[in-house]
């Protein structure tokens, strides 16, 4: 049941991608666009690298950074946030919400990777939920760095939502500026519309 009565968040926007779909760089351009002091950007796998890095007596700064570290125990971590989600699927969502940041109104979830992810803002915040897809080509994900990686390329953790969602946006960010600002524009005009609403 969606918390309908509460007064924030009033617009709660999932983002999903590949890996260097953009989703950092589009999520960014969002936050500064809607204003930091109104808008908080919330990481499923910060309270997974949270508890992991507590768990296995790690560093959880490098894990956060993008180094050479996390990827390291990114397959780990994965089989690892794959047994706490199948014991309790929202268990990284309702985490990662619990933040003082929670009381701006607007919230951008940066990494939805599972149907379950996206599923829980869906079911908990109704018609306040926005799902958005960053599409990008692999030709122009391979020139920002990616590079296929056996085990976590073709795992649920990135093939997850490839199909089977129904998305409210879709985001090509395919690297033309100009498309990518319009897109932005459609996109804050429905999450301004969500805040003034309610
Ligand atoms: N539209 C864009 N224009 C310029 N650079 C981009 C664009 N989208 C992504 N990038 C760059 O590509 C790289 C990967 O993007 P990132 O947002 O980190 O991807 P993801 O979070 O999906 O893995 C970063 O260096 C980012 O700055
Ligand atoms: C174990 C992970 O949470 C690691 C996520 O690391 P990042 O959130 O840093 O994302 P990338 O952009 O893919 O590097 C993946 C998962 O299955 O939850």
């Amino acid at each position: 049941m969606a918390d309908i009565d509460a007064e924030v968040p009033l617009a709660v926007v999932i983002f999903s991608g590949k890996r260097k779909s953009g989703k950092d760089f589009v999520t960014d351009l969002l936050q500064r666009r809607l204003g930091e002091d109104k808008c908080e950007l919330m990481r499923l796998s910060g309270p997974l690298k949270s508890q992991y890095a507590k768990e296995h007596g790690l560093d959880l700064e490098r894990l956060l950074d993008a180094s050479e570290y996390k990827e390291t125990y990114r397959l780990d971590m994965i089989r690892w946030g794959e047994e706490r989600r199948n014991q309790d699927p929202g268990y990284f969502c309702c985490l990662a919400t619990r933040c003082p940041g929670a009381q701006k109104p607007v919230w951008i979830i940066t990494d939805a990777r599972r149907k379950t992810d996206v599923q829980y803002f869906r079911d908990k915040y109704g018609t306040r939920a926005i799902s958005v897809r960053v599409e990008a080509q692999e030709e122009v994900r391979r020139k920002r760095g990616w590079v296929f990686t056996s085990g976590v390329d073709d795992a649920e953790s990135e093939c997850g939502l490839d199909e089977g969602v129904t998305w409210d946006v879709i985001i090509t960010n395919d690297g033309e500026h100009s498309h990518l600002m319009e897109q932005l524009d459609q996109l804050e005009h429905s999450i301004r519309e969500k805040q003034g609403k309610q």
